[in-house]
C-alpha cells in the first residue's frame, strides 16, 4: 500500500456543528484534505503558508475562512430558498486559496474567484484547481485596486472576501468597488481597535458603504480573538 506523507487533517465533527451549525460531507471532508496535502507539498517550493500542522490548518485555514460567511452556510442561510442562491464571490489576496477555496467547498453553487497579485501563487492556485477538479473556482492575477476599476469586474460581485492583505480601509477601498449594490464585504481582522474602526467608517462613507456588523469571536482549539468586518455596498 502507498504510505502517505502528508497527515491526515482531524475531522471536528462536534466542533463544526457547536461553532458553525454546518459539517462537511464525506466528500466535502476529502476536498480539505486534498487542498491540505497540496498545500504542504507546495510549500516546498513556494513559500504559501507556514500554517501546516494538522490542527492549526483545521482551525486558521478552514474553520476561519468559514466563521466569516457562517450565515451563508446552508443550514443557517434565513431567506426565500432552503439553501443559499447562487452567489458571485471574490477573494482578494488570496495567497495560497484562503479563505476563497473552503468556501467555493462549503458553497458549490457559490462561483468564487481567487485573486492575487503574486503570479507564481496564482499558477499554483490554477494547478490545484485542475488537480481537484474544482469547477466553480477561477483565478485572476493583478493588482486590486487595478482590477476593481476593470468594467467587467467592477460592480460584479456579491461578496468580496479579504484576509490579512492589508490595513482595514485599504481592504475596504480593494473590496467595495467590486460589489453589486448591496452586496457584502467581509473583511477578516485579528485585533480590532477603535481608531481602525474610526478611520474604516469615513473610508466607506467615500465608497458608497456602510459598517453593517461587527462581530468578534474566539477559535475553537487556540482561543485566538478575531473580528469580522461586515461591510454593505449601498449603491453602485
Ligand atoms: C499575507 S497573504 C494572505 C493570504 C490569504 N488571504 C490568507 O489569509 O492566508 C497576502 C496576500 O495578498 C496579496 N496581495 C497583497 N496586496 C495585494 C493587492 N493590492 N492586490 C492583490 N493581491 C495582493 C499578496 O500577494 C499575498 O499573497
Amino acid at each position: 500500500m502507498k504510505e502517505r506523507s502528508v497527515a491526515v487533517l482531524p475531522e471536528m465533527h462536534e466542533i463544526w456543528q457547536q461553532t458553525l451549525n454546518w459539517q462537511p460531507s464525506i466528500a466535502q471532508q476529502a476536498q480539505f484534505q486534498q487542498l491540505y496535502e497540496a498545500i504542504v507539498i507546495g510549500n516546498q517550493k513556494l513559500n504559501l503558508t507556514r500554517i501546516t500542522a494538522p490542527e492549526e490548518f483545521w482551525e486558521k485555514h478552514l474553520w476561519d475562512s468559514l466563521r466569516g460567511i457562517v450565515s451563508l452556510l446552508p443550514t443557517n442561510y434565513v431567506g426565500a430558498h432552503r439553501c443559499p442562491p447562487l452567489h458571485k464571490i471574490i477573494d482578494i489576496g488570496t495567497g495560497a486559496g484562503f479563505p476563497g477555496i473552503p468556501v467555493a467547498i462549503a458553497l458549490p453553487d457559490a462561483e468564487v474567484t481567487l485573486l492575487d497579485s503574486t503570479q507564481k501563487k496564482v499558477a499554483f492556485l490554477n494547478s490545484l484547481m485542475t488537480e481537484m477538479s474544482l469547477q466553480n473556482i477561477q483565478t485572476l492575477v493583478g493588482r486590486a485596486e487595478n482590477i476593481n476599476k476593470q468594467p467587467q469586474q467592477s460592480n460584479n460581485y456579491d461578496i468580496a472576501l479579504v484576509r490579512a492583505v492589508a490595513a482595514a480601509d485599504v481592504c475596504a477601498n480593494y473590496a467595495l468597488p467590486f460589489l453589486k449594490a448591496e452586496g457584502l464585504a467581509v473583511l477578516y481582522r485579528g485585533n480590532w481597535t477603535k481608531e481602525e474602526q474610526t478611520t474604516l467608517e469615513d473610508t466607506v462613507k467615500k465608497l458608497s458603504g456602510k459598517i453593517e456588523k461587527i462581530e468578534n469571536f474566539t477559535t475553537p482549539l487556540s482561543h485566538g480573538m478575531r473580528h469580522c468586518i461586515y461591510l454593505r455596498k449601498i449603491n453602485s
